[in-house]
């Protein structure tokens, strides 16, 4: 089929199975093709193609609105309603987004990029609409990782409290970004087998049916098993939460998808409709990716796979994360937690090396941080690791559970600054505005390999306090570190020092670097600082600059609101005293999807921004 024709889902209506499965087929190609070209996320929609196009089949978008959860797996979404030309820009500036967005169609009612906000949000919804006398259906597609996640349980709870009906889409691959963890995992594998038991009993039953004897053997059995299922096995967790449950459906066949589909539109109350799934479905590395290669991936060549980087160039993640390895070989207290991403933030060595030093706790930052909280308190040394905007989610955990008990941990903040193709659900930006005001914390971010590894070192030795290490996506060159090596906390570094200048730049992370080639390169009579403390900030050379009459630019990526400008400036506020102050930083918005040099001009923060700025006050300090 012609996808580009497709302008809505109405033409579904008209399909029958056979036609549905040439689509299905004609749209995991697609989506194979595309995205190893675009990148994007890649398993969690090849599983959703059949479920999808069930969905627009049975129900009627926009009228009745349909949610993804997190909204990375809604692609064949927006290629059934109408937006398979928009693929090419997929998650670049002004493109289309690799989550669904209500300025970009009628059909996505609802959007997000965080987990496990889907059934929160259309409960919301549906209580709209009983107080709006509306009729139409709310259905949430959430994962099994997802659902397992905090605000999830909370909504699933209040759900089957109220009489405001959703429909939910349990999306069961058994797959969070690399394999599912936690109780409910095992839950969903029990009725996955049961399935798999459900099919060999049909079987067997049939079989038995074929002589009277076997029909008396049947019949004898089945007493005993009805016996034991009324008295013993529960039923499922969701009948607990007072909802009614539909399942296992194959996610895969259209006839069960529809069947059930259409049973639970029928329904005058919340029901559960749990359907299987293969994440990667259609493509065979996919399939096989124990992992979580696959869920998120750069272009790539879709024949050859994605390819292992080689050389010295490593991702921050991976760096920071084999230093932590490191002092584990040393320190056997030294134990590891990561929510549910130990793909994204390099975790897989230590896991292989130390499974019982180790704990992924599924999508529950808040749990997985007071879980260190009590690691600490209980005497081991936990590095915890939470991209930066998901660490949103943790955020009174830190505050309530570590920093206020002041309980000694390394806390990595990966995925700090901005983060590019997810958009503004997932750049890091805020990090340092809502950790500063938190009492008992040290805040740090490395300019390099050396510094971060440093850094891990000198929390890890020092161990006596809550320790901040915020880093960026992204790659940068590798080094060996010794674990002895360590820094002074709170002491900033001059990259460039000449008394003879009268104009500072103070900045972080790789950046130094960046704005040492800038002043280098256009031979500028201007000083750099490294600010690799954000939190305790060096006060003694912040009065040494007050003392040399030093002009100062504060150049930052992230949110101005509540980071190292602030801070400087409250400094010397708070000392009344006078200093010729200019910061760069991202306005009070969100910075949308797009690589990040285009970010970086979109927010008047390249490079060249500075450059011009500096430029500017050099000419001011000529003068003056
Ligand atoms: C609060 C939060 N934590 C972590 C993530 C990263 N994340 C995105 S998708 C995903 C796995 C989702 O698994 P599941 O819900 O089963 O969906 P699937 O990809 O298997 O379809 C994770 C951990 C996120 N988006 N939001
Ligand atoms: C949807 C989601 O939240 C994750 O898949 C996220 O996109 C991963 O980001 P990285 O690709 O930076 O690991
Ligand atoms: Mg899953």
């Amino acid at each position: 089929m012609n996808l580009e024709k497709i302008k809505n889902p109405d033409f579904l209506k008209q399909l029958n199975v056979d036609e549905m499965e040439a689509l299905a087929a004609d749209i995991r190609e697609f989506i194979i093709q595309n995205v190893s070209h675009t990148g994007g996320h890649f398993s969690s929609n090849l599983g959703v193609v059949e479920l999808t196009i069930a969905l627009h089949y049975v129900f009627n978008s926009p009228i009745d609105k349909i949610i993804f959860d997190v909204g990375h797996q809604s692609y064949v979404h927006k290629i059934l309603t109408g937006r398979v030309n928009d693929f090419a820009t997929l998650r670049q500036f002004n493109g289309l987004s690799g989550f669904q967005k209500r300025n970009e169609s009628e059909h996505d009612a609802w959007e997000a990029g965080h987990s496990s906000t889907a059934l929160s949000g259309g409960i919301g919804m549906a209580v709209a609409r009983d107080l709006n006398h509306e009729t139409n259906e709310i259905i949430c597609v959430v994962g099994d990782a997802a659902i397992m996640s905090g605000e999830s349980f909370e909504a699933l709870n209040y759900l089957g409290s109220i009489d405001s009906k959703v429909i939910v889409i349990l999306n069961d691959n058994d797959m969070s970004i690399s394999k599912n963890v936690g109780g409910l995992s095992n839950f969903f594998s029990e009725i996955r087998i049961s399935t798999q038991y459900k099919n060999a009993k049909n079987n067997y039953i049939s079989f038995l049916n074929k002589s009277k004897t076997g029909r008396k053997i049947y019949h004898m059995t089945k007493k005993i098993k009805d016996h034991i299922k009324e008295n013993v096995i529960d039923d499922n967790i969701f009948g607990e939460f007072g909802l009614d449950y539909i399942g296992p459906v194959n996610g895969h066949d259209f006839h069960d998808l529809i069947n059930a589909l259409i049973l639970a539109r029928e329904m005058d109350h919340s029901v559960v409709v749990h359907v299987h799934t293969k994440k990667g479905k259609g493509y065979v590395l996919a399939e096989n990716d124990r992992y979580g290669v696959y869920h998120g991936v750069p272009p790539f060549d879709y024949k050859e796979g994605i390819l292992k980087s080689k050389g010295n160039i490593k991702s921050w993640s991976a760096i920071i994360s084999s230093q932590v390895e490191k002092l584990m070989d040393e320190d056997e207290d030294i134990v590891v937690i990561t929510p549910a991403m130990i793909s994204g933030s390099c975790l897989g060595d230590i896991f292989k090396k130390y499974p019982n030093r180790s704990f992924d706790v599924g999508i529950a930052e808040e749990h997985a941080m007071t879980f260190a909280a009590g690691l600490s308190n209980g005497g081991k040394k936990p590095y915890i690791t939470v991209y930066s905007s998901f660490l949103q989610r943790a955020y009174d955990q830190i505050n309530h559970d570590i920093a206020r008990m002041d309980l000694p941990c390394l806390i990595g903040v990966d995925r700090s600054g901005l983060v590019g193709s997810d958009g503004e659900t997932h750049h890091g930006v805020f990090d340092i505005s809502f950790l500063s005001s938190i009492p008992h914390l040290t805040i740090m971010t490395p300019k390099d390999a050396y510094e971060a590894k440093a850094m891990v070192n000198t929390a890890m030795k020092q161990f006596d306090h809550p320790y901040i290490l915020r880093f960026p996506k992204g790659s940068v060159e590798d080094c060996q570190v010794d674990t002895s090596e360590t820094l002074q906390i709170g002491t900033w570094e001059k990259i460039i020092d000449n008394p003879d200048y009268h104009l500072t730049i103070v900045t972080y992370d790789a950046k130094v670097y960046k704005v040492k080639a800038m002043i280098e390169n256009n031979q500028l009579p201007v000083n750099l600082i490294n600010a690799r403390f954000i939190k305790p900030l060096d006060f003694a050379m912040l009065d040494e600059l007050y003392e040399n009459h030093q002009s100062l630019i504060i150049y930052e990526t992230d949110l101005m609101t509540g980071s190292l400008g602030s801070l400087i400036c409250q400094y010397y506020a708070l000392k009344h005293r006078y200093m010729s102050i200019d910061c760069m930083g991202i306005d009070d918005h969100y910075t949308p999807q797009g690589d990040i040099e285009t970010l970086l001009k979109h927010e008047h923060i390249a490079i060249d921004d500075l450059l011009t700025l500096t430029k500017e006050k050099c000419r001011e300090e000529r003068k003056s």
